[in-house]
């Protein structure tokens, strides 16, 4: 699904270039589960916002089904993460003047949808993410892992081939972590949607069939494993 080639990037900080990811070079298959782990710094945002078609490499490629996304204009990028890719970021990025049903259906509209022919798939969606008695309140009025559902369900409404989820479970005590991690882990397996995280947290290091660690901006590990059985 996606593949990245020699894929640096450098930041300009004041007068001096600062390196965040070196030459790095990998491929990630549809229906992954899968994290980017390593210190503070290490690059894991860096990846995952070039992923998204966020920010562009100094140099090297990045290619989602086999299209480069440096050769994409801004409006075929901003078609591409409106298409195809869900965001969840840590700070959940909800509208504040919306309630939950208006936040899930929001993605769709701006797809040109029409809100009586999505109406059902978004309650089903709410309801999936066990919020059905809380899709007429405004984020202000939940908590924060029922904020990190509806980023869930917002995501996932229109059916991306990749959710990118930028520390996941970051503000949520253990007992969400786990259910959240449950949610996506079902959706994965019965959506097929990929999902692609960066984390900190040994919770979602359990979670998930591959763990790519980032030192420094360079992958010091790639290991995919098996989880509860399930095949790599
Ligand atoms: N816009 C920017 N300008 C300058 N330096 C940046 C910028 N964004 C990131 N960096 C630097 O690049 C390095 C990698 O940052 P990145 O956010 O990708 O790391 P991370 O592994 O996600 O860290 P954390 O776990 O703290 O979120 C860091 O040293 C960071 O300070």
């Amino acid at each position: 699904m996606f593949t990245m080639q020699d894929v640096t990037k450098v930041y300009r900080v004041g007068e001096q270039d600062f390196t965040a990811l070196h030459g790095i070079s990998l491929e990630i298959e549809s229906g992954s589960f899968m994290s980017f782990v390593g210190p503070s710094g290490s690059g894991k945002t860096t990846i995952l916002n070039l992923l998204g078609g966020l920010d562009r490499p100094t140099s090297g490629e990045v290619r989602f089904q086999g299209k480069a996304l440096s050769s994409m204009s801004r409006d075929e990028l901003a078609a591409f993460r409106r298409d195809h890719v869900g965001f969840i970021f840590q700070s959940y990025n909800l509208l504040p003047v919306y309630d939950v049903y208006e936040n899930v259906l929001f993605p769709l509209l701006l797809m040109g949808k029409a809100e009586n022919d999505v109406r059902r798939k978004v309650r089903e969606l709410v309801d999936w993410v066990g919020l059905s008695e809380q899709i007429n309140k405004k984020p202000a009025t939940l908590s924060g892992g029922q904020c990190q559902r509806v980023a869930i369900a917002r995501a996932l409404v229109k059916e991306p081939a990749v959710v990118l989820a930028d520390e996941p479970t970051a503000n949520l005590d253990a007992e969400n972590s786990y259910l959240i991690l449950e949610l996506m882990k079902k959706l994965n397996r019965e959506l097929g949607a990929a999902f692609v995280f960066s984390t900190h947290d040994e919770k979602v290091t359990q979670y998930v069939r591959r763990e790519i660690r980032l030192e420094d901006g360079y992958v010091k590990a790639d290991e995919v494993r098996k989880v509860g059985g399930e095949a790599a």
